[in-house]
């Protein structure tokens, strides 16, 4: 990366701009994480790139946090995120992994191909809502594919507010679709199950050869970066684009909110329920039920929405906890299927 960058080419905007005092302005050094190592962060400021000593009294960043310091390159504060990217470390009640801050777009790529799957882009959705991410899906493979309406067809009957992009990712100018969330003063990430084109992506948009391929890895076994173990990069379009393993894999974890947002249209009938801690198991007056029998929800989503609450009640809770809380969710789980089941058989 070269040592000399504008703020701005570092991702910096209005959000960050306004936390600063004048002072602070006019005295400190504004920087953006680069890197987290064990002991260490990498910053880069507008004229150099270095390295802080992680200590205790420091907060805990994360890639593309900004932070001040000052003329002796010693840690003053960081600011507040406009976005973070997190999972709860598996087992534990407190510890929170973070992945990645201030990105602004989430790229949720799937393929059009069998890889295509409307739960797991629910999955992603709530993801970025937690987040405060935007998400976009992008669907890549458009080139091998005779059907892509019916593919954004599936996508916008879960939200027709949503930003949905079909792409060669292999084709600079497919993938011009893009830019617009990719310019000065933005950031970027990718995530999507292995082999859907995100290193591909990456590529076309830094047109340089910056992530190794499927194919490239097959030839030589040096691991996802040919050129660079950078996770942070500038895109010709002004724009900056943060990749790491943490980003890319991605699951769900403490995100009930975000789940509740991506399934925006479930937890508000369920602010229906005649009861306001209603399982939505046996309940009398449940509207979720009731909406499921009418066929105006989807058994597939409603069964994905109570799978990612489950899992992301695993994940956050206790053991203990998680055991009574699973089966709960077991129970409503089953009922729902044996409803989907009696529902098929009515010839709904
Ligand atoms: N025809 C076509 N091939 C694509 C497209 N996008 C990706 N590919 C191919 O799909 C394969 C996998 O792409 P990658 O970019 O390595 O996938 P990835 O998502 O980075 O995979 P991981 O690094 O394992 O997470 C490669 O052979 C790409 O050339 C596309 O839009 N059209
Ligand atoms: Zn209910």
């Amino acid at each position: 990366m070269n040592t000399t960058m504008s703020l701005h080419q570092l991702g910096w905007s209005g959000f960050f701009q306004q936390q600063l005092s004048l002072d602070e302005f006019e005295n400190c050094r504004i920087a953006r994480v680069l890197e987290h190592h064990r002991t260490r962060y990498l910053l880069q400021t507008e004229t150099e790139q270095l390295s802080l000593t992680i200590k205790a009294d420091m907060p805990a960043l994360t890639v593309g946090d900004w932070l001040l310091i000052d003329a002796d390159k010693l840690f003053i504060r960081a600011l507040d995120r406009l976005t973070l990217l997190s999972r709860k470390a598996a087992g534990s009640k407190v510890a929170e992994q973070l992945i990645a801050a201030n990105v602004n777009t989430l790229f949720i790529v799937n393929a059009l191909n069998h890889d295509f799957n409307l739960s797991r882009i629910e999955r992603y959705l709530a993801i970025a809502h937690e987040s405060g991410c935007e998400p976009v899906i992008i669907l890549t493979k458009q080139d091998c594919c005779e059907n892509v309406d019916d593919y954004l067809q599936q996508i916008h009957a879960l939200d027709s507010l949503l930003m949905v992009e079909a792409v060669n990712s292999l084709d600079v100018q497919s993938v011009e679709k893009l830019h617009g969330w990719c310019k000065t003063g933005q950031t970027v990430a990718f995530v999507g199950s292995s082999g859907v084109g995100k290193s591909t992506l990456v590529n076309t948009l830094m047109q340089e050869q910056i992530l190794a391929t499927a194919e490239a890895r097959a030839d030589d076994d040096k691991g996802r970066h040919t050129t660079t173990s950078r996770s942070l990069f500038v895109m010709p379009t002004g724009g900056v684009l943060l990749d790491t393993p943490g980003i890319r894999e991605l699951k769900i974890a403490d995100c009930e909110e975000g789940i509740n947002a991506a399934f925006s249209d479930i937890s508000e009938l369920a602010t229906q329920c005649r009861f306001s801690d209603c399982s939505h198991q046996a309940e009398p007056g449940c509207a979720v039920q009731k909406a499921l029998k009418a066929g105006i929800i989807d058994e597939r989503r409603l069964t994905n929405f109570f799978k990612l609450l489950r899992e992301q009640k695993r994940n956050g809770a206790t053991l203990a906890e998680s055991r009574s809380a699973d089966k709960n969710l077991t129970k409503f789980y089953k009922k729902t299927q044996n409803l989907g089941r009696l529902n098929k058989q009515s010839g709904d």
